[in-house]
């Protein structure tokens, strides 16, 4: 598998002008995604976690091209999408496609299922015959467990999991480089989420599609995802292989994510750590590293007054992390601290 990224992501961040409470009150800015970079490779999947209102969906919009950042890059094959005009833009809606968490939104109930699965085929430029077109469908509905024998029908007549097969079909149609994933199997029922993350993995090998999987579920995400970014008020606080993260958690909102949703992970943690509060508005977020209040390591006066910067562990480069904790060589500095030591460490 070549090296070169499918995605990269630089320094991207995206703001919104929200309007205040009141006619009279001023415009104010909301930073939903802050300098986030990251790459994906072909064929790979990177899942990116986090509370609620982090700015993981706000990512994927990016990515989609539904939304533009107000700073920063997004390359695709090495191409800037923000310079994409008309075939460039339309090839790129046929190589990058989306699987939404409910696909009501996306299948329109009016339309027969076939209709629905050859809809990104229709205007992306590639020339087909309708026979071309009909038997990528069928492929489409049979690979993902519909059968092409049940095109003919309307959604309503599927069930919810049986609908997400057919927005995947649909997804995978046009033969896409890149797909996006926002929480494809949270709305669906338990017993049939297992089905559908193999079905989701099977067909990443036999196409080689690249996934961008947003997921609340970590359970999900370690059987999925080959790299995992941690996202935290916007910003992606740690990313690495998943295999590493869920080898050794570093930045401590990731240890506490962990602990509280996979209780006999990391080996690191040992103890349950319970995140007190909430996640803090975007509008008005804690000074110096955002997650300071809740932080169960807060070194005290560094973290409340200085962002952290993104630096890579010596022993492992790939694995990155935003946190006061570890030095320029990514070494723990003071792993051990806990948050009594806090006004001790500051004083220091
Ligand atoms: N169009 C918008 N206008 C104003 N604020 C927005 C808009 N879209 C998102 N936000 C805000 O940006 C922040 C990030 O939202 P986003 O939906 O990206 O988070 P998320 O991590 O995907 O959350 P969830 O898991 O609940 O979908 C939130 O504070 C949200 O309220």
């Amino acid at each position: 598998m070549s090296d070169e990224p499918l995605l990269k992501l630089e320094n991207v961040s995206k703001e919104f002008t929200v309007s205040g409470k009141s006619f009279l009150s001023a415009k104010r800015t909301l930073r939903a995604v802050d300098n986030v970079s990251f790459e994906v490779r072909r064929g790979e999947t990177l899942a990116l976690v986090g509370e609620s209102g982090c700015g993981k969906t706000t990512t994927a919009w990016m990515i989609l091209k539904l939304l533009d950042p107000t700073s920063g890059r997004i390359l695709f094959n090495g191409e800037d999408i923000s310079t994409l005009k008309k075939d460039g833009l339309r090839q790129y809606r046929k190589r990058v496609q989306a699987v939404f968490q409910d696909p009501w939104g996306s299948l329109d109930p009016r339309m027969r299922v076939r209709r629905i699965v050859a809809e990104p085929l229709i205007g992306t430029g590639e020339k087909l015959t309708k026979a071309q077109r009909d038997r990528r469908v069928d492929e489409a509905l049979d690979v993902v467990g519909i059968g092409a024998k049940q095109g003919n029908k309307f959604p309503h007549e599927f069930s919810g999991g049986q609908r997400q097969r057919i927005a995947i079909a649909s997804a995978l149609v046009s033969r896409p480089d890149l797909i996006v994933l926002d929480e494809p199997i949270s709305g669906l029922d338990v017993s049939i989420r297992a089905q559908m993350m193999n079905l989701l993995k099977d067909l990443q090998e036999q196409y080689g599609c690249a996934y961008v999987m947003i997921a609340h579920d970590l359970g999900t995400t370690r059987y999925m995802a080959d790299w995992l970014g941690v996202m935290y008020l916007g910003r992606c606080v740690e990313m690495a292989r998943s295999e590493d993260i869920f080898e050794q958690t570093s930045h401590p909102y990731t240890q506490a994510l962990f602990s509280a949703a996979l209780p006999s992970h990391p080996r690191d943690v040992g103890e349950t750590i319970v995140l007190s509060g909430e996640v803090p508005s975007p509008m008005s977020p804690p000074s110096g590293c955002a997650f300071h209040p809740r932080c169960h390591k807060n070194l005290g006066a560094v973290c409340e007054s200085m962002k952290p910067e993104h630096i890579s562990f010596a022993n492992n480069t790939e694995h990155t992390v935003a946190c006061h904790l570890y030095d320029e060589n990514g070494t723990a500095v003071r792993p051990d601290v806990k948050i009594r030591d806090a006004a001790d460490v500051a004083n220091k």
